[in-house]
């Protein structure tokens, strides 16, 4: 950092005139420097708003950093990063309108809310860095949005001044850290588990490697729509695969059941997996509502019936509505195929395209559609083992 000097008396009564005649000056003050003549200088720390969280604060300062040309600190760091074009090109957040409209139900839920938590942190921010575009903002968020690891740490009585004493005053939003070295891992569900405590992180292999072998970590036990809205792609095998069916069940509901639901906390929330139990308590709960009525559902969430006579009607049901579900994947699979990509399908895809990014809308590309068709025919093949598991 450039040190500042002085400015001298001509410009302390310049300041004093300026301010009786109006101009408001607040944490700031005029300072000499070094081959760039007179500047202005931070008169006092000036702080980002504390009740903004971390992730916006961190994308804040990253901001801040890079569109500062005297600050070299991190740059041989930031060097490293992917680009905006990568995320472009990978994250659902710039997929063209036509693609996200046919992202599975999950990662469109996802989607909402990062776009709400990304739009909410750059209100709250963009006042206090005038000079800061949204675009580098975005960019920078979307760093720490893919490059930071969860620090779950304990309460630091003695811990560094800059940092929270007590866990407790912080949001999962704020448990946030960027550790540099550690961001080039990339993710397995099978990964090594990272560890932490208040002196930092520590990575010890799972298992004996080969040269040659890619190291992966776990980022957490995330479903391939999270992993795709998140960090911008999918795992061909993810034992922690899940899709929600609510969008299945919940349609189904009369107003007596949602209300018996909601006051049972069993309302929303139910999933289907890869790995046995296929279908999760909850939709076990929802469904015996559905087929067998109030008496034996309250018996089966209180506990007191396993509800495995049951099983066989409950399973026949879910069926049912899987395989309904199972064409209709079918139908958004010929959809997604039928879309055009950027300058490959056709001359007319390829005029759309550039009319596309004069307009500032993106273009599909090839390998966004390719990584949707992944996804859907995911999403088929554990609809269609759960019917398998489920008519045994
Ligand atoms: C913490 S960074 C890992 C390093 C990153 N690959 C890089 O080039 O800097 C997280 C990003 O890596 C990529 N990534 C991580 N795990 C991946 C995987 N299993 N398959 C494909 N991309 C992955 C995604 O783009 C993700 O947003």
């Amino acid at each position: 950092m450039a040190a500042a000097l002085d400015p001298g008396e001509q410009h302390t009564n310049f300041m004093q005139w300026a301010t009786k005649h109006g101009v408001e000056i607040n944490g700031i003050a005029p300072a000499k420097f070094v081959d760039r003549g007179m500047g202005i200088v931070a008169a006092k720390d000036i702080k980002l708003p504390e009740n903004i969280p971390v992730h916006g604060r961190l994308a804040a300062a990253l901001a801040l950093w890079y569109s500062d040309p005297s600050h070299q600190e991190y740059k041989i760091w930031q060097h490293v990063w992917p680009s905006k074009s990568d995320f472009r090109a990978t994250m659902p957040l710039y997929y063209a309108e036509a693609l996200q409209d046919l992202l599975p139900r999950a990662a469109t839920n996802l989607l909402i809310n990062q776009r709400a938590k990304l739009e909410r942190d750059w209100v709250d921010l963009y006042p206090h860095m005038p000079s800061i575009s949204k675009d580098l903002f975005e960019y920078t968020w979307l760093i720490v949005n893919t490059r930071t690891f969860y620090w779950e740490y304990p309460d630091l009585p003695n811990s560094h001044p800059r940092l929270p004493k007590k866990r407790k005053q912080l949001t999962a939003d704020d448990c946030y850290a960027m550790c540099p070295f550690m961001d080039y891992f990339n993710h397995s569900d099978a990964g090594c588990d990272p560890q932490s405590d208040s002196k930092g992180y520590s990575l010890t292999a799972d298992r004996e490697y080969k040269a040659g072998e890619e190291v992966f970590i776990s980022y957490g036990t995330h479903s391939n729509d999270f992993l795709l809205v998140e960090y911008g792609f999918i795992l061909d095998s993810n034992r922690n695969d899940t899709i929600p069916l609510d969008h299945l069940l919940l349609p189904l509901l009369t107003r007596e059941h949602v209300e018996a639901l909601k006051e049972d906390g069993f309302y929303g929330n139910y999933t289907l997996s890869s790995e046995e139990p296929t279908i999760c308590h909850r939709t076990e709960a929802i469904l015996r509502l559905l087929i067998l009525g109030n008496k034996r559902y309250s018996t089966f969430v209180g506990g007191d019936d396993d509800g495995s006579k049951e099983q066989y009607r409950v399973n026949e049901y879910l069926v049912q509505i899987l395989t309904k579900y199972s064409r209709q994947i079918i139908e958004i699979l010929e959809e997604v195929h039928a879309l055009e990509v950027e300058g490959v399908d056709s001359k007319r895809a390829a005029r759309r395209s550039s009319r596309n990014i004069k307009d500032g809308k993106e273009a599909i590309r090839s390998e966004q559609k390719d990584v949707l068709i992944r996804r859907w025919k995911q999403i088929g093949d554990l609809v269609n083992s759960a019917i398998g598991n489920l008519s045994r």
